[in-house]
């Protein structure tokens, strides 16, 4: 039987391998500049920001520490529930931290202003924002993101950590999920 390929189930790639590579160099060294004399701690939010976390820190020659926070709001749809669940909380203390959350996607907005929100009232240093992709056309909330990746089309989009019911994270570019997937 002929192996089926994921990435025939795309009507457009938005972000290639190479063009994520470049842009997660050219952000490392602004935040290189931005906290140097500082110990930063990258927060990557599961599980979409996975391949966004191990690039970008291996992209970075400054200290840092790493930590995880499992969040959902998506379920097994393409629509945000707006609900914000905690599934795996951080282990380090934020408290006098200089915190960088990491994110693969701003859509509506909804999981990171909860996110900012929370973290903000555990005492830390500093609380910024990278996210590799943002839909303007999709937010619902503004949220404060200093360093943003792509600007995107209000599309629902998979690959390089993004799934749609758990699939296609493992595609090295980004793309659009051709409707007849999940429609
Ligand atoms: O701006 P929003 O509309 O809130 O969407 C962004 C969030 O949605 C995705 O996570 P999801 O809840 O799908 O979990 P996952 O990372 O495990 O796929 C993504 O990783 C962001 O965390
Ligand atoms: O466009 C998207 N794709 C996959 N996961 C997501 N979570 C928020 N937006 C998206």
């Amino acid at each position: 039987m002929e192996q089926s390929d994921i990435s025939d189930d795309l009507t457009t790639i938005l972000v290639t391998e190479q063009e994520i590579r470049d842009k997660l160099a050219e952000l490392a060294r602004q935040i290189e500049t931005d906290y140097a004399g500082k110990d930063v701690l990258l927060v990557g939010v599961l599980k979409g920001a996975v391949m966004v976390m191990a690039d970008l820190a291996r992209e970075l020659r400054i200290p840092l520490s790493m930590d995880w926070m499992a969040v959902s709001s998506y379920g097994a749809g393409t629509k945000s529930s707006g609900v914000v669940q905690i599934r795996k909380d951080l282990d380090a203390d934020l408290t006098g931290r200089h915190v960088l959350i990491v994110e693969d996607i701003i859509d509506s907005g909804l999981t990171l202003s909860w996110l900012l929100e929370n973290f903000a009232s555990r005492g830390a240093a500093s609380i910024e924002v990278c996210a590799l992709l943002r839909k303007p056309e999709a937010a619902k909330v503004h949220v404060e993101c200093k360093y943003v990746g792509f600007d995107i089309p209000n599309d629902f989009v998979v690959g390089y950590g993004l799934d749609f019911d758990e699939k296609y994270r493992n595609l090295r570019d980004v793309g659009v999920l051709a409707p007849h997937v999940y429609a």
